[in-house]
């Protein structure tokens, strides 16, 4: 249903978008001036950002506060025109082609509403009908998929203005897919939900990409998302381009630290290990994090043996969430 036949891909290369902001004034001298001459500052939201995603993939755009992650999905989806670069999506360059662009593209946008807020979901669903003039089959056959997909049948008619958050969401999502896109944006998603209907989100992502071949670009700060759904992360931090790979070349890149939870007898005195860094110690436990570099596990296992009596012990990678964190401090970002 979603697919459209033959391949597409997304290219971006060397975009760069500016904002021109006024500077705001402060006292009453100030503003008055502000009346008849303004200074402006120059955001450079993106620097030539480059990178190509393939038809089929699920692409997780991070990056901290401000990166300029909004600011490329707003040009990828043709609402916002670069100051310089090209950017191609399956053959249409989207600010110049917006109106047959968008008939191929659906957006999230997670703090902003695409559905009209007075009217039941059902009649915002039948305005996008006829705006993106679905055939009334495939209308149809698109709404039951995905009003039983994502169990919709009881919020259909209701006004969204009465929907909680979480069920407006599902209703924006299926709203971005009536028109059977091929590709899918979605801006933070997941942003205030709760932890089940994350993972309802997160299944349907994973199933229309699966079922569906949907190409989907996620920005998103909660890594779980991240985790449970891309298979490759592209960064970035004050517009520029950090990091584009997999996952798990990132975590083998940069997540060389390993946790490390111990339970032991009693410990009357702190541990003080080469490479080890500990994170919390009581009188019976503690987690460490082990810098593989400097140290290898079994080394602090033999060392910890030799200071306490061991009762259990567990290794675990570290986590995705702090492998960013590092990079984010890493890059000064
Ligand atoms: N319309 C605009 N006018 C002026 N500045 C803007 C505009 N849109 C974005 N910016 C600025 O561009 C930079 C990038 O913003 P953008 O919204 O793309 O970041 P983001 O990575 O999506 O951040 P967040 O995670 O906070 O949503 C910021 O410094 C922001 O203040």
């Amino acid at each position: 249903m979603f697919l459209k036949g033959g391949t597409f891909l997304i290219k971006l290369e060397g975009i760069s978008k500016s904002f021109k902001v006024a500077k705001r004034s402060t006292g009453l001298a100030n503003s008055l001036k502000a009346l008849f001459y303004r200074e402006h500052t120059i955001v450079h939201a993106l620097n030539d950002i480059s990178f190509s995603i393939e038809p089929g993939e699920i692409v997780g755009y991070i990056g901290p506060n401000g990166a300029g992650k909004s600011t490329t999905i707003k040009v990828m989806s043709g609402i916002l025109v670069p100051d310089s670069g090209g950017c191609t999506i399956m053959g249409y360059t989207p600010w110049k082609e917006r109106v047959s662009y968008v008939k191929n593209i659906g957006v999230v946008f997670g703090q902003r509403s695409q559905l009209w807020w007075d009217v039941p979901v059902a009649d915002s669903f039948e305005l996008l009908r006829d705006i993106y003039k679905i055939p009334q089959q495939e209308y149809k056959a698109n709404v039951d998929l995905l009003v039983e997909t994502l169990e919709l049948q009881s919020l259909i008619s209701t006004p969204v203005r009465q929907l909680s958050l979480g069920q407006r969401m599902r209703c924006e999502i299926a709203a971005s897919l009536l028109h059977s896109p091929s590709v899918l944006f979605l801006d933070e998603p997941t942003i205030g939900l709760d932890a089940l209907s994350k993972i309802a989100v997160r299944n349907f992502i994973k199933t229309i990409n699966k079922e569906k071949g949907v190409t989907v670009i996620l920005t998103t700060h909660d890594m779980n998302d991240i985790e449970a759904l891309a298979d490759r992360v592209i960064l970035i931090g004050k517009g520029s381009l950090l990091y584009n790979g997999k996952l798990n070349e990132l975590r083998k890149k940069f997540g060389t630290n390993k946790m490390m939870t111990v339970d032991y007898r009693e410990a009357s005195q702190p541990f003080d290990i080469y490479g080890v860094t500990v994170l919390s110690q009581t009188s019976d436990r503690a987690v460490l994090s082990v810098d593989t570099e400097k140290t290898m596990v079994s080394e602090v296992i033999s060392t910890l043996s030799s200071m306490v009596e061991i009762v259990d012990l567990s290794i675990d990678s570290q986590p995705i969430e702090e492998i960013i964190i590092q990079l984010y401090k890493e890059y000064q970002i």
